[in-house]
C-alpha cells in the first residue's frame, strides 16, 4: 500500500525552489528519503502535514489531500520536528501528554500512551524531570516519543539521529526500525548521510535540489557487486600466490586488504578457487559475496553521498 503520493509537487520559496515538480510515491514500512542539506526534505515533510501550501502540484498522505484535510493527516500522522521544539520547563511526561492530548486523545488514554511510549524510547525514569536538563539523545527521544504518542499509521522523523554521537545515533535507528517492524507504523526517516539508514530502511527515496533523484527498495541499491572475498590460511605471500593461480587460470582477482577479491562471471570462478587454494596446500577460510553500499552506489552515479 501506498502511504504518500505525489505528483508535480512544486514548492516555490522567494528565491529558492525548494520542491521542483516533484513526483513520488512511497510505501509502507520504513522509508529513507535522503538528500544533501537543502535538497528539500522538509519542505517536503511540511507539505505533507498540511502545514505549507504548494506552489502546484497535489499530494496525498494516507488517501487524503493535506490541504484540504490537514486536520484529519495529522490526526493520522505523527510528526518528529528536525529542530529542538522542546519546552525547557517541561518534563517529558507533561509535555507527550499533552501533545496526545492535542492529537485528540481522552486525558486517561493520553497518560497510559504516554507512559508507554516513554518506556519504548527508554525515558521511563527521567519522565518527570525537566527537558532542559536532558541530553540531545534524550531530548531526541521526547520527540519522537511525541510523535507516536498517539499511535499514528505514518509518522514522519525530520534528522532524528542529527547531533548524536555514534552510540546514541545506533540506539536512534534501532528504535526506529522497531517502530516500523514491530509497532506496525510506517516511517518517514529523513537524512542527509546516505548510508545511515541502510541498515534500517525498507525502502529509499533520494532527493537533489526538489527532484527526485532515485527511488528504490534498499535491497535492490545494495545488489551483489559480483564479486567475492576469499580469505586463505596460508604463508604471509598466500594471497599473493593465491592471485596469481587465479589470473593464470583466467579468472579476475586483485588483492583488497587482507584478503583477495575475485569476480565471478561464471559460477565455475568458486570451483577454481576452491582447487587453487587446495592445490596451493593452504586453508580456505572463507568466501564471501560482497555488497554495494548505498554511498558506493551513488557515489558511481554521482549522486549525492
Ligand atoms: N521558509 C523558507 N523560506 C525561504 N526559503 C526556505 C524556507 N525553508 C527552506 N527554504 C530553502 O529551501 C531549500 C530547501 O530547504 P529544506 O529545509 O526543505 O531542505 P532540507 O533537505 O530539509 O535541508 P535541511 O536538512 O538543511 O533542512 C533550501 O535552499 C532552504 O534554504
Amino acid at each position: 500500500m501506498t502511504v504518500v503520493g505525489t505528483q508535480g509537487l512544486t514548492m516555490q520559496y522567494p528565491r529558492v525552489r525548494a520542491l521542483d515538480e516533484l513526483t513520488l510515491t512511497i510505501p509502507e514500512g520504513i522509508t529513507g528519503v535522503v538528500g544533501v542539506n537543502g535538497a528539500g526534505k522538509s519542505t517536503l515533510i511540511k507539505v505533507l502535514l498540511g502545514l505549507l501550501a504548494p506552489t502546484s502540484g497535489s499530494a496525498q498522505v494516507l488517501g487524503l489531500d493535506p490541504q484540504t484535510h490537514g486536520a484529519a493527516v495529522r490526526e493520522r500522522v505523527g510528526y518528529m520536528p528536525e529542530h529542538d521544539v522542546l519546552p525547557a520547563d517541561v518534563s517529558a511526561a507533561e509535555f507527550v501528554m499533552h501533545m496526545g492530548m492535542m492529537s485528540g486523545l481522552p486525558k486517561a488514554a493520553a497518560r497510559e500512551r504516554t507512559s508507554d511510549v516513554l518506556r519504548h524510547v527508554g525515558l521511563a525514569e527521567e519522565r518527570h524531570r525537566p527537558m532542559g536538563g536532558y541530553s540531545t539523545g534524550m531530548r531526541q527521544r521526547a520527540k519522537l516519543a511525541q510523535a507516536i504518542v498517539h499511535d499514528p499509521q505514518l509518522v514522519f522523523l525530520d534528522e532524528p539521529t542529527n547531533g548524536l554521537d555514534p552510540r546514541a545515533r545506533d540506539e536512534m535507528l534501532d528504535l526506529i526500525g522497531r517502530i516500523g517492524h514491530d509497532f506496525g507504523i510506517s516511517v518517514a526517516v529523513t537524512s542527509h548521510l546516505l548510508g545511515e539508514l541502510e541498515r534500517t530502511a525498507d525502502h529509499i527515496v533520494v532527493l537533489d535540489a526538489g527532484q527526485l533523484l532515485r527511488a528504490s527498495d534498499t535491497s535492490a541499491l545494495t545488489l551483489s557487486t559480483g564479486t567475492i572475498l576469499v580469505e586463505v590460511l596460508g604463508p604471509t605471500d598466500a594471497n599473493q600466490q593465491v592471485g596469481q593461480a587465479l589470473v593464470d587460470r583466467g579468472v579476475t582477482a586483485w588483492p583488497s586488504g587482507d584478503k583477495i577479491e575475485v569476480r565471478v562471471d561464471d559460477p565455475k570462478v568458486l570451483d577454481t578457487v576452491r582447487d587453487v587454494v587446495v592445490d596451493l596446500g593452504f586453508g580456505l577460510v572463507r568466501i564471501q559475496e560482497v555488497h554495494h553500499t548505498l554511498e558506493e552506489v551513488f557515489q558511481r552515479q554521482g549522486g549525492p553521498a
